[in-house]
Formats: structure tokens, sequence, C-alpha cells
């Protein structure tokens, strides 16, 4: 939060702490100037009493003054704050995917987003209160405690007895408060996560609103939302019940047992006096003294009752603080590629291949090889889960660019991760990995619609910036939009309306869009994960076409048959870890048609019946066709 000695926290923190300073002498002249109006008054001397007024009225500019610049810097500090803690922590977690590994990969933080916000929020807002919360009083007990002893020894007195009171008595009770105080930094941590889960189910319900209303799903969602709502409040409720207990005993000693001291402490110069009284020694006089030495007592009491209040706060700021650390450090692993997770199904053996643990984490022992000649070369790579469950134990291919490779199997067999592996989203437990760098361009069968206008979705995740860079206009969008056959939207919003594409464009519009997206981009390779499933047949066809003339290599999981001609070599799934890669000879899929038309006419076997099976994956077709 305060990188260097030489920055704006430290200049704010200095007139923080002028500031604060001043109030503290303004404070005892105050205090001073009340003492002579009570005593003016009691003394009944009309002029002196108005030219104390008056005084006291120009006091007040500066003072409001000063009080309003202490909460502005206050707020300023903490904004600053706030500002370097969110700014090192998105650099962190935009760092190498951080925020995709925090929550496929790692375990440890649950609800990133409430870390990242109200935790981050609460530190930087706690420690710029606490930093005046404790200086001012320091200067407060300092200075009142100069003044009251010079008050006290000009009533002629050299009691020791009072201050040697007044800091036995704050002396214990510090004691047992701190003894008998909760956990406060681990109740306030709990709390946040509580509070984080609550939100965290909030956003599922709004980011999937539709389904629920189509499902009918409000009465579950509503039971979700009650169980974590009903959760933060046994946890508040029962923070209440430690602090009621506690604030008792806070205020009774800090309110009743210090001002009880306080007042005997000021008393004992008049009542123990036992020189003579001068002749200037009225009433008046004496009611000067007292309300002196009363305002003192009390803004230095308050002093002290504000510092030992902020062991609480100092407490409470721990839990938010280690929330805020943990985040740093989690992501900061996570970046490095090291995970903590508890497993479900740990150390599971597979035949061929085996994860390597080093206590309970295992270890990405597989190579990762930027290749320069844009080739694709798997060696005997295993896929695994973030689970750790090994899907496929060994796998190897070697594809060039205009290889266009088809990928089937079952569901659950590994495609998809097969991806994830090669976008380097999940580690490479074993074996080599040779990809090229930023030349995969990945589509999902749900496309992501960022914020802003229509253009930026086409571009996205280029900014308008790079699109003047690429020398791109607006002309050569209308062309890509048209290809996938968009242009009516283009027609009908225009590139810069702002939206939110999400809601408003149909499923197979998305998928049309995130193809936009493909042709915009032109990657060597393309990653598509049944991205056309919404899409029409005829003008899926055209796609495909369109994208292996621009150039772009294709890597297609899809369940479609109708894709197959667009692909050179195909990668099949078993299921049950095992595969084949092979050149996709087009007429093997008539061959395969042919053998289960004879299959189908021939006497039921238990053989019969797993050969089908296996032709009707290979063909990607369920077993009623
Ligand atoms: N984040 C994750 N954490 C743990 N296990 C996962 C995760 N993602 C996927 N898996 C598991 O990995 C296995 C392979 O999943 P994958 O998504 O690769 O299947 P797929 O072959 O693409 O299936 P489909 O055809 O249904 O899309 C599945 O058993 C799945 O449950």
């Amino acid at each position: 939060m305060i990188p260097s000695p030489f920055c704006t926290e430290t200049a704010l923190l200095g007139g923080h702490t002028t500031f604060l300073f001043l109030r503290t002498f303004l404070s005892i002249y105050v205090a001073n100037l009340e003492g002579a109006i009570v005593k003016y008054i009691v003394s009944n001397e009309p002029k002196l009493f108005i030219r104390q007024i008056m005084k006291w009225f120009a006091v007040a500019i500066p003072a409001t003054f000063i009080n309003s610049m202490i909460k502005y810097l206050e707020s300023r500090i903490a904004l600053s704050f706030r500002t370097r803690l969110v700014e090192h922590s998105y650099r962190l977690y935009f760092n190498n995917q951080s925020y995709y590994r925090v929550t496929v990969l790692d375990g440890r933080l649950e609800n990133c987003a409430q870390r990242l916000t109200d935790d981050i929020e609460t530190v930087a807002n706690t420690v710029s209160h606490l930093y005046g919360q404790i200086t001012k009083p320091g200067f407060d007990i300092l200075l009142m405690g100069i003044a009251l002893a010079n008050l006290v020894k000009s009533r002629n007195t050299n009691l020791l007895i009072g201050p040697a009171i007044l800091t036995g008595v704050v002396l214990v009770s510090a004691l047992v408060l701190r003894v008998v105080s909760p956990k406060f930094g681990q109740l306030v941590a709990q709390e946040a996560e509580k509070k984080g889960y609550l939100r965290h189910v909030h956003g599922r319900i709004v980011s999937n609103a539709e389904e629920i209303a189509f499902y009918g799903g409000h009465k579950v969602e509503q039971s979700h939302l009650r169980q974590a709502y009903r959760i933060l409040v046994e946890h508040l409720e029962h923070m209440f019940g430690v602090k009621l207990w506690f604030v008792m005993l806070e205020q009774f000693l800090m309110k009743y047992v210090w001002s009880g001291a306080g007042m005997i402490v000021v008393s004992l110069p008049i009542l123990l006096a036992t020189k003579p009284k001068s002749k200037d020694d009225n009433v008046s006089e004496r009611t000067h003294y007292f309300t002196t030495a009363k305002n003192l007592l009390i803004t230095g009491s308050n002093a002290v009752e504000r510092l030992m209040s902020s062991y609480k706060d100092v407490v409470e700021l721990a839990g938010h603080t280690a929330r805020v650390a943990t985040m740093f450090t989690v992501l900061e692993e996570a970046s490095r590629g090291i995970y903590h997770k508890t497993l479900v199904a740990k150390k599971e053996k597979a035949s061929e291949f085996e994860i390597e643990f080093r206590g309970d984490q295992p270890l990405a022992k597989g190579k990762l090889i930027y290749s320069t000649n844009h080739e694709i070369i798997l060696i005997n790579v295993p896929i695994v889960t973030p689970n750790c469950d090994i899907v496929c134990p060994s796998l190897s291919l070697h594809l060039t660019p205009g290889q266009h490779l088809l990928i089937t199997g079952p569901n659950g067999c590994g495609k998809s991760s097969l991806f994830r592996i090669l976008s380097g989203l999940w580690p490479v437990y074993g074996g080599e990995l040779h990809t090229p760098k930023n030349s995969m361009f990945y589509i999902p069968q749900r496309p992501y619609m960022v914020i802003g206008n229509l253009r930026d979705q086409v571009i996205y995740p280029d900014t308008y910036a790079d699109m003047i860079n690429k020398q791109v206009t607006e002309e050569d969008l209308r062309k890509i939009m048209r290809m996938v056959h968009l242009e009516h939207i283009v027609e009908r919003d225009t590139f810069h309306e702002v939206k939110d594409w999400t809601d408003i464009l149909s499923g197979g519009e998305k998928q049309r869009m995130a193809i936009a997206r493909l042709f915009y981009h032109k990657p060597k390779y393309a990653l598509l994960d049944e991205c056309t499933s919404a899409v029409s047949i005829d003008v899926e066809s055209h796609i495909y076409q369109a994208a292996i003339d621009m150039g772009i290599t294709l890597l297609t999981i899809t369940h479609r048959p109708t894709l197959w001609k667009f692909h050179s070599h195909i990668l099949q799934f078993d299921g049950t870890g095992y595969w084949e890669f092979s050149e996709l000879n087009h007429h093997s899929r008539l061959d395969l048609k042919k053998e289960k038309e004879e299959l189908l006419r021939a006497k039921d076997s238990a053989q019969k019946e797993n050969r089908l099976s296996e032709l009707n994956t290979l063909l990607c077709e369920d077993m009623t066709q």
C-alpha cells in the first residue's frame, strides 16, 4: 500500500498527521476557553465573557476546517490504499490465466470475487481509519497529560497519586480486556466467507435466470438462497452474542471505571489542598480549574478509550488481511503452476501412466515446448482432470498446418480436456507437448459475449485500437458478418449499439458470432468444440469451407457426421482411455456404414452387440439408428 517513502500515500499520510496534531492543540485551547467562559459566567463579568465567546466563534472556523480535512484525508488515504491493492491483485489475477487456474485447478479460494472487492475495500478503509484512530489518541494522551499535569501543578499540589491511579486503572483494564477478548479476526474472516457464498448463489441465479425460469426452478433456487442467508445469519447472531458481553465489559471499564477514576484525580487537588487558599482562589477560579481539567480529562480518556477499542479493530483487520494475503499468495502460486486442491479420487492408478505426487499435490512432470514450425506434437501425453482422474493415460499424435483433425468419442472421454491441455489451461502431467505459441483460437459450444457493442463482440479479445492497428475496417467486419449470415444484426443494431448480447442473441446467432470472431482473427489453428451445434447444417458447411479457404487448420470436436468431409485426420477415443489416430479416408465411413448394415442383418450375439456399439461410436450415431 505504501510502495516507497516518496509517493502520494506518504504525502497524504503526512498531511493527515499534521491535521491530527493541530486538532489536539485546538482541543487543549478549546478546553481552556470553555473553562474561562464558565469562570466569567460564575464571576458575573459580562465584558470578559463576551470576549471569550468571540474567541469561541473565531476558533470554530479553523476547528471545523481541520475536522473536515481529517475526514477528507482519511477517505483519500483509504481510496489510495484500495487502488494500490486492487491494481496489484488485478495484475496477479490476470497473469498467466490465474483467474481460470484458481477456480478450476486450485481449491483454496472459494469466492475470489468477495476477496477482490469487499475484503480489499475493508482492509484499505480499516487501515486508513486505524491510522487516525491510533495516532490522534497518541497525541491526545501525550499533550493532554502534559496540560493536565501543569494544571494540577498550578493548584500548588505535587500529588503524584493522581497519575498513578489513572495509569494503574488503564493498565489493569487493558489486561482484562486483552484476556477476555474473543477471536474477532477469525470471526470476521468467517463472516466474509459466508457473505461471499451468498453473493455467489445470487450471481448464479442472475447468470442462469432464463434456464431457471424455463425449468420453473425457483423453489430450489430460493431454498439455496435461503440456506446461504441462514448460514450467514446464524454466524452473525453468534458474533453479536459474543460481542454483547465483550462490549458490556468494555463500556463498564472505559465509561464508568475510568470516568470515576478521572473525577477522583481531578478533585484531589481541591479536596486535599493543604496550603491556605489565596485571595484569588475563589469559587470562580476553582470552577475554571475544574471545567478545564474535566474537559482535558474527557478528551484524554476518550483518547485512551479509542486506543483500546482499536485493538478490536486491529484484530478484525487481521481477519480481512489474512484473506487478502492468502489471495495474493494463491494467485502468485497459480500463475507459477503450483496448485493445492483436496482431491476426491486421489492417486488412482492407470495401466500406462501414474501421476507423481509431492505430499498431497500432483506434479506436472510433462514438457511443454513451443514449436517454431507451427506443428502440434503430442508424445505420450496423458489427459488428467484437475481432480487427478486419468481420462486417457497416453496420447500421441503429430499435426502440421493444413491437416484438419476430427475428434470423436463418447461423452466424458476427454475431447474438450485435450483442448484445455493444448491451450495450456491444464498442466501437462507427463510426456512431451509441442504447440505453437499464440496460434490457437478456441471456440466453445456456449460462446462468451463480452460487455460492449456489436463490433466488440466480433473483434474480442482485440480492442478497437488493435483493430485499427491491424488495418481492419468496418466494411471488413460487415463482410465477415455476411459470411456467417449475421448481416441482419448489423443492419438492425449497427456496430456501435451497446447491448446485453448474451440475452439478445439466440443460441445459433451467438455461435455464428463466435465464428465471426474466428474469421476476424484468422489463427493458424481453430479449436472448435461443438461450436456449431445450434447452426443449421447448410450454413455450417459454408462456414467450415470458408475457414479452410482462409488457411485455418481445424481441430473439431463434433457429433455431426456432415462435418467429416472437411477433415483429413481423425482421433477416435473409445471412452476407456484408448484412442486411434489415423488419416481420414472418406471411403472408410461408407465401409463402416456397410459393415453396420450387414451386422444388423446378422444373428444376435454378444460379439454383434459389442461391434455395433463400437461402430456407433465411430460413426457418431446413437444405438437406435
Ligand atoms: N474442471 C474439472 N474438474 C474435474 N473434472 C473435470 C473437469 N472438467 C472436466 N472434467 C472431467 O474430465 C472428463 C473429460 O471431460 P471432457 O470435458 O474432456 O469430456 P468430453 O469428451 O469433451 O465430453 P462431451 O462430449 O460430453 O463434451 C469428464 O469425466 C469430466 O467430468
